[in-house]
């Protein structure tokens, strides 16, 4: 059952990084209570990177590549990281018996809902391109009104550590979905699959 703890770090603009303050938070198995890794602590200095590489990430190329891209593109995004848990739901489920506790069949189902999350939230995405600019009825002819749904922008995510990565992408999925750019703060109990 057990698989190799990976050593882990934060994911801050594109790349895997280690903390700045270089502070890690010990990791131990609820059901032997044997400390098997340890994961990064962010603090402040961090999480201002993160803020800082979010709002470029949603500006860039005037924010076509990302915020004001089609829903059908992000989804797109949002299909390939659904198929990518699939390929992995073993190896994702076997971190989370031994991060929080849970049987492996419950940790097994929670990954097929993790994909079903990308895949739903891909059909809002996509869904959002036909409501874009969905002209709304005026009295009078000579104005015209129409509904324009635009990403809010940066948002921070905090996720529980009972169904880790579920958790997390009830958050994520949506957040992405819409075109913002999630900055996401795991469990400080359960943040192995990260
Ligand atoms: N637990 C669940 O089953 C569940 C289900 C659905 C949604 N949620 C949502 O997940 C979120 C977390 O839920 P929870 O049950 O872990 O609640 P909780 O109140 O126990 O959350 C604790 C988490 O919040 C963090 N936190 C608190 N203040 C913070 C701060 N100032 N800066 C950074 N982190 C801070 C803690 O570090 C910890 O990780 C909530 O938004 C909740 O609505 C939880
Ligand atoms: N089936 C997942 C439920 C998660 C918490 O509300």
């Amino acid at each position: 059952m057990a698989v190799a703890v990976p050593r882990r770090m934060l994911f801050i603009d594109g790349e895997w990084r280690e903390p700045v303050l270089k502070k890690r938070i010990p990791v131990v198995n609820p059901s032997t209570e044997e400390l098997i890794g340890d994961i990064p602590a962010a603090t402040a200095e961090d999480v201002e990177l993160a803020v800082d590489a979010a709002r470029r990430a949603l500006s860039r190329n005037k924010g076509k590549d990302w915020a004001r891209a089609s829903g059908s593109v992000r989804a797109g995004y949002m299909r390939a990281i659904a198929a990518r848990i699939r390929e992995r739901k073993s190896q994702f489920a076997k971190l989370e018996v031994m991060d929080c506790g849970k049987p492996y069949d419950e940790a097994t189902w929670d990954m097929d809902d993790v994909a079903g999350c990308f895949e739903y939230y891909a059909d809002l995405a996509e869904g959002l391109d036909a409501k874009q600019k969905a002209p709304i009825s005026l009295p009078m002819e000579s104005f015209k009104s129409y509904v324009l749904k635009e990403p809010i922008g940066v948002v921070g995510l905090i996720s529980p550590w009972n169904y880790p990565l579920l958790m997390a992408t009830w958050k994520v999925a949506p957040a992405l979905a819409a075109g913002c750019a999630a900055i996401l703060k795991p469990s400080e109990l359960a943040s192995l699959y990260v």
